[in-house]
């Protein structure tokens, strides 16, 4: 069998596949399952100062490739995470706590708060496109250095970031030379891709209701754009920022595609909240045969091998 573990900001992984924040991972028990399932990793839900109701309802719908969602980031607040961190240690699995602060000062809090704590990584949010007048922080090119300039002041807990979809290679090109100036450990590349409009001509109706429907678009839909970013950012970044791919993967073949772009390990989102923990074990053992039918013993012989036309 093909080794699927992988080291991604200096963190083992025993595989290629975990969860995404979001689906499935704000509550404890959500946590303990995840725990308990073949997902290499845990990750929280983004959490915020406060403990939030998020947006309402409709604000979820599956669509046949994927599904439009505007959470607007329902969480139990920081401080319940960091209590249950300790408790979620028995799985022996990186824990990685997801942080979506309001605001600059709200990331430096939250950073600051787990320093200490059982979390392996953190994952600061960037790209949230769903909190009605909070734009995504990673669109703003300024904001997004001063934001990484306070959040990177602590130093020992490692950190990356949760980038939005770019589409301009100036825009890859504007981002990598910030993060390359902080220490960041790595990059988790695409979050939802903002913004996007599902109408039902039916109701004559948005699909969900925050936004006047404009919501975060996920699923199939969206994985040439994550594998895009993926790859832009392999090629800008030094070897030392690792890249968790994000993105519509569904499958070993979604996952292997990801591999050959660069990333270091993928993570899953829609599919996870469609299908739940069987995801995990079923996305890694595809993966696993399409390696051994590929003769790639390693995942690291396939990572960032696409090969040009
Ligand atoms: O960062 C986020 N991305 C999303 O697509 N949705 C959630 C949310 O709305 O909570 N947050």
């Amino acid at each position: 069998k093909p080794n699927l573990s992988s080291t991604v900001a200096e963190v083992n992984f025993a595989s290629y596949i975990l969860n995404a924040s979001g689906p499935r991972c704000t509550t404890e028990a959500e946590l303990h399952n995840l725990g308990q399932s073949e997902s290499a990793a845990i990750m929280t839900k983004s959490c915020t100062l406060l403990a939030r109701e998020g947006n309402p309802e409709p604000r979820y719908k599956a669509l046949p490739q994927g599904s439009i969602q505007s959470m607007g980031l329902p969480n139990l607040g920081y401080k319940a995470y960091l209590d249950m961190l300790p408790r979620l240690t028995q799985y022996n699995k990186p824990l990685i706590v997801s942080i979506s602060g309001l605001s600059i000062n709200d990331n430096v809090e939250m950073v600051s708060a787990f320093q200490k704590s059982a979390a392996d990584l953190l994952e600061v949010n960037f790209s949230c496109p769903n909190v009605p007048g909070k734009p995504q922080l990673g669109y703003d090119f300024e904001q997004t250095d001063k934001a990484l300039a306070a959040i990177t002041k602590f130093g020992d807990k490692p950190l990356g970031i949760k980038l939005p979809a770019y589409f301009d290679f100036n825009h890859f090109e504007t981002v990598a030379n910030i993060l390359k100036k902080y220490p960041v450990k790595f990059i988790s590349s695409i979050n939802s891709i903002g913004n996007t409009l599902v109408i039902d001509p039916e109701t004559e109706s948005p699909v969900i209701k925050p936004k006047a429907g404009f919501g975060g678009l996920c699923g199939s839909y969206i994985k040439p754009i994550g594998l895009a970013n993926v790859n832009a950012f392999r090629q800008l970044l030094p070897k030392e920022i690792s890249i968790f791919g994000v993105g519509g993967i569904y499958s070993g073949s979604d996952a292997f595609e990801y591999l050959l772009a660069g990333a270091d390990a993928v993570q899953v989102a829609t599919c996870y909240q469609e299908q739940g923990t069987e995801c995990f074990s079923r996305i890694s053992n595809e993966l696993s045969q399409i390696l051994s039918r590929k003769n790639y013993q390693d995942i690291n012989d396939a990572k960032g091998a696409l090969k040009l036309l």
